[in-house]
């Protein structure tokens, strides 16, 4: 089993329009609404895969119920916890080019008694479906805060699941990120912008992002699957780091890309080259698929993903990495 936790969920609005001019009235061509946030998207896109998972997110206001009414007409799994701020709505722009302009919302704020009731959800599912299973479970942590959250509320959470065998994964940003790091989760999932933030020095080379995943991994992470956009992925655990490259595709939408590969990850065991390989498979999928659309299995295709422990021969660091986000 595994439980997602999106304090700061959202509906995800993706406006088409011909060319984004600023400080005008546009017209869009099209619209869509989809349910968002990052742990929202992990378990939509498990459940398509018919991976046990399920989302538990705060609920507030009608933005909230309809949240939960698209989630629930969609068959996935989700617990709401009601509170009394507001959901918030995150919009993409699409340009006729693909370009995409996204505007993520700051959230209504939860009080402490809120992310408490929040996090008991995420430990009564995980050790209720673990004991069924006789397994262990995963809490998957991501997705930024809403206000009123102290950043530190991943690693608190992280230290809570750890107590009750749960496995934990992050995927999260600045102070959040760097404060959960300290707390030794199993896995975290940065992309290149975010894992440069972390460790305070641009990436332009992978060996620049191994080098920036180990310095993690010396704070207490046990693996990291850096995501690079278009010039793949990389895991890094304590057998050394993997390195997947793809060809790029043109992208329909970015927008949840990384949440199908921490989900495609986790899916196939989150160890190891495989693992590595299905998640990009996943990935690339999403990448394929409109706003917030996530895929299924009749969307992957696992062709032409190579994995390597030295890219293409050459010694890491000469290989620079072309996607500047
Ligand atoms: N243009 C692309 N072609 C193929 N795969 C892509 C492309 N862009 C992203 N991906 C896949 O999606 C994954 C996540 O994308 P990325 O932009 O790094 O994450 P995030 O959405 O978290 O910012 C990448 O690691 C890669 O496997
Ligand atoms: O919590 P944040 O960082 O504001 O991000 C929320 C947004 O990220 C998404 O989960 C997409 O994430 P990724 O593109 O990183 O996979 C959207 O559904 C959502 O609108």
């Amino acid at each position: 089993m595994i439980v997602t936790l999106t304090l700061n969920p959202s509906l995800d609005r993706t406006l088409e329009l011909q060319t984004l001019r600023l400080g005008e009235v546009l017209r869009a061509t099209s619209a869509r609404i989809d349910p968002g946030g990052k742990g929202v998207n992990v378990t939509r896109v498990l459940r398509a895969f018919a991976v046990d998972s399920h989302a538990v997110i705060p609920c507030a206001g009608p933005d909230g119920e309809e949240l939960v009414r698209l989630l629930q007409k969609a068959g996935v799994p989700v617990t709401e916890v009601p509170v009394a701020g507001w959901t918030r709505s995150n919009i993409t722009l699409v340009e006729a080019d693909g370009r995409a302009t996204k505007v993520n919302a700051p959230g209504g704020a939860l009080t402490e008694t809120e992310v408490a009731l929040l996090a008991e959800t995420v430990v009564d599912r995980c050790v209720s479906q673990s004991t069924e299973n006789g397994g262990a479970s995963w809490a998957v942590l991501s997705g930024s805060l809403p206000p009123g959250v102290p950043d530190d509320v991943y690693a608190s959470l992280t230290s809570l699941f750890a107590e009750h065998g749960v496995k934990v994964a992050v995927d999260t940003s600045g102070a959040a990120l760097l404060a959960a790091v300290d707390a030794g989760p199993d896995l975290v999932k940065p992309n290149r912008q975010e894992l440069a933030a972390a460790v305070g020095t641009p990436l332009v080379s992978l060996d620049d992002v191994v080098a920036a995943a180990e310095k993690l991994r010396s704070r207490g992470v046990k693996a990291v699957v850096a995501s690079l956009g278009s010039d793949g992925a990389v895991l890094v655990d304590e057998t050394g780091a993997v390195f997947g490259t793809a060809e790029a595709i043109d992208p329909v939408s970015t927008v949840g890309a990384g949440d199908a590969l921490l989900a495609g990850f986790l899916a196939a065991g989150a160890r190891g080259a495989d693992a590595l390989i299905e998640g990009m498979a996943w990935a690339r999928a999403a990448v394929g698929l409109p706003g917030s659309q996530m895929p299924g299995p009749r969307d992957v295709s696992r062709e032409g993903i190579r994995v390597v422990r030295d890219p293409g021969g050459k010694p890491a660091g000469a290989v620079p990495l072309a996607d500047n986000g």
